[in-house]
């Protein structure tokens, strides 16, 4: 995998462009505080098939930081310029968390660029001001340490962090990594987004997946996005957190292959 970088809206965005160049394209959208590794397992998965595009969102791992107030749209808008830049027309988008209000957004402003979506450990709403403010709060006053703990409890299942000690130390180093502007600045447009009204008129083919013990967005709140989707599928992945693609890379694959086959998105 070679380093790749691409200067757009004012910044410029790191991403990589792996797997079969000429099969469909299938484009991955990070969560909060995490950079573009936590894929690295599913596009091993995949790499046969598809070409996969993985990056890191503004403010997060290699990428810049830029000057503008973030939002939900601005983090959009940047993807959808990492997919002109590389003369992408159409793809199926797999979005984590915020990585899902990405998508759901994209879908719903450019909906002819999106051929299927993937909704991971996501909702049309995450959490509430008063919980992102005190997050804003806590970093601005003490670095990112101050939720690192906190915040990989969130992340990963209290299996994998009491089994796999050195895979979690690694996570948290990736998290404090984060830079307080873009990390901060990210909560920010959490806080700000309610899609919604959107998201209920998505009109293309929309699996949701869920970690059964994921603390941040509980299948519940991912079982009722794939309620108001039109003909959406719910898949819940038993014993995983927030972040199936580092806790069940291969089962996440298959669901998302099965998924594009079944939909004929292949
Ligand atoms: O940090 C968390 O609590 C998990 C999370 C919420 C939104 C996101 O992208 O990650």
């Amino acid at each position: 995998m070679t380093i790749k970088v691409a200067d757009l809206n004012g910044t410029h965005l790191h991403y990589a462009d792996r797997g079969r160049q000429d099969g469909p394209v299938l484009v991955f959208s990070n969560s909060l505080g995490t950079d573009h590794r936590i894929w690295d397992d599913v596009v091993a998965s995949l790499s046969g098939d598809y070409r996969l595009i993985t990056y890191d969102k503004r403010g997060h791992g290699l990428s810049g930081v830029g000057d503008q107030p973030y939002s939900i749209d601005l983090h959009a808008r940047d993807l959808l310029a990492l997919l002109d830049h590389l003369q992408i027309d159409q793809v199926v988008i797999c979005g984590l968390s915020v990585g899902g209000l990405i998508a759901q957004h994209i879908a719903a402003i450019a909906p002819g660029r999106v051929r299927g979506l993937i909704l991971c450990d996501t909702a049309p709403k995450i959490g509430d001001t008063a919980g992102w403010n005190a997050r804003i709060d806590a970093i601005e006053k003490g670095g990112m340490a101050a939720i690192g703990d906190a915040v990989i409890a969130r992340w990963l299942s209290d299996d994998y962090r009491q089994t796999k000690i050195a895979m979690t130390a690694l996570y948290h180093t990736m998290l404090v990594r984060c830079p307080v502007a873009g990390y901060g600045g990210t909560c920010g447009a959490i806080r700000d987004a309610d899609l919604t009204a959107t998201t209920a008129k998505l009109d293309m083919p929309v699996l949701c997946v869920a970690g059964s013990v994921d603390l941040s967005t509980p299948p519940d709140l991912v079982r009722k996005m794939a309620e108001i989707i039109p003909n959406a599928g719910f898949a819940l992945i038993t014993g995983v957190g927030h972040l199936p693609p580092v806790e069940a890379p291969d089962q996440l694959s298959r669901l998302i292959d099965s998924f594009i086959r079944e939909n004929g998105l292949d």
